[in-house]
């Protein structure tokens, strides 16, 4: 399988390849002058992380694991500040490097140690779901959660490239798999239609690594992701789009004390988005109705069960929404198809209207 490299612009450009057996890559995204690589990697896929390791070692690489928690639990202040401390005492130094190996949560990990160790050094990431491949490895967003919210603290840090193994996705238990298709048609509803109807025309299909589209749908997706950070790296514009369906999302993670996927809350964060912009007179029914019908069609959530009483708190979490300028709420709703746009300070009574729509 050829792979294929999507570039992704600004200050310092890299590739994102897309292929399988993709490993023998890795020395040349770290580039040159490398002496020392920490695998920072979930519990869950240590043998994978060793295996990187060990082939990373092979090639004359001093190099280390460094075992994190599992999923959300690795985005904490106590696990960065184990793996500066597993950096400080194998004396890591600014020519040296961190490879990310594992889903968005790890990635997202290993991008903000790069970012701080040193006021930050290369960063090459190996994503190993859906999710982390088509949004998470790509565009240099890190972060960790807080325990007022979800990726409060973080830094913007490019990595050095990024290596999407299609083949890891074989171990990807189906629901992981599903929740990056989130992400998926999110990038179809903000800018490429094409990926609504590929899921359209085959959900089963779509739900599943094997499916006939599914490098497709993955490269159309890094495609819009790519594009959109390469304009506008640090959020200053348009980057906001990326962040449709993840101001609920964001809300509803907290709430269920992160043991909810990413993904699953922001498909509801869509149907709630695509609410408000119906609710607001901006979408048309049809359109709103297609987010319920695509994501419900692979078998992600369109309603939050909890209710009208999960709302005031989920309202007071979204005020520390990093799109929340002061008191003013802010959204990304849709005004058509791949037509997104902004909706500022919402009137409480439309925003309670549509979480009405998406709760139960
Ligand atoms: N930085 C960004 O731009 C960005 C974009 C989107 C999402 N995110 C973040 O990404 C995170 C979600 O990422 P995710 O959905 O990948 O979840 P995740 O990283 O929590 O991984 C999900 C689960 O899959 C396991 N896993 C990973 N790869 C596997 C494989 N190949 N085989 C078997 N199991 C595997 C993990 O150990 C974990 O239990 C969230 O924290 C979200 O905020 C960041
Ligand atoms: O890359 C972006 O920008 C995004 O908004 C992509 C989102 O899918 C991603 O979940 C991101 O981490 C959310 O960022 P945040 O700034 O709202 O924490
Ligand atoms: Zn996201």
């Amino acid at each position: 399988m050829t792979p294929t490299r999507i570039r992704v612009e600004g200050e310092s450009p890299y590739d994102v390849v897309v292929g399988s057996g993709l490993l023998g890559e890795l020395p040349g995204l770290l580039g040159s002058g490398v002496q020392r690589v920490a695998v920072i990697h979930p519990h869950a896929l240590a043998a994978t992380g060793e295996a990187v390791r060990d082939d990373l070692a092979a090639q004359g690489y001093d190099a280390i694991a460094i075992d994190t928690p599992d999923a959300e639990e690795a985005k904490t202040a106590e696990v960065t500040a184990f793996c500066w401390s597993v950096l400080g005492q194998a004396g890591f130094t600014r020519s040296d490097a961190v490879v990310g190996v594992g889903g968005g949560a790890t990635t997202d990990l290993a991008g903000f140690v790069a970012a701080t160790w040193l006021r930050g050094v290369r960063v090459v990431h190996v994503p190993t779901t859906l999710l982390g491949m088509v949004d998470a490895a790509v565009g240099g967003k890190t972060g960790i959660n807080t325990s007022e919210g979800k990726n409060l603290v973080g830094s913007f840090h490019p990595p050095a490239g990024v290596l999407c193994d299609l083949s890891t996705l074989d171990t990807l238990p189906r629901n992981d798999y599903v929740a990056g298709l989130a992400e998926v048609v999110k990038a179809g509803f903000i800018a490429d239609p094409r990926i609504l109807e590929l899921v359209e025309a085959d959900p089963e299909g779509a739900a599943s690594p094997q499916g006939q589209h599914a490098r497709e749908l993955v490269e159309r997706a890094i495609a819009v992701k790519a594009r959109v950070v390469s304009a506008d790296l640090r959020e200053a514009g348009d980057r906001e789009f990326l962040n449709y369906g993840h101001t609920l999302a964001h809300a509803i993670e907290k709430a269920e004390r992160y043991q909810w996927r990413h993904g699953a809350a922001v498909s509801i964060g869509m149907v709630f988005a695509a609410e408000l912009a119906r609710l607001a007179g901006r979408l048309d029914d049809e359109l709103a109705d297609r987010h319920r019908s695509i994501l419900t069609s692979v078998g992600l959530p369109v309603v939050y069960p909890k209710g009208a009483a999960a709302w005031p708190k989920l309202l007071d979490t979204m005020k520390v929404d990093k799109k929340s300028r002061g008191n003013l709420l802010r959204f990304i709703v849709l005004d058509g198809l791949a037509r997104p746009g902004r909706l500022e300070g919402p009137d409480p009574a439309l925003l309670a209207a549509a979480y009405a729509e998406v709760s139960e």
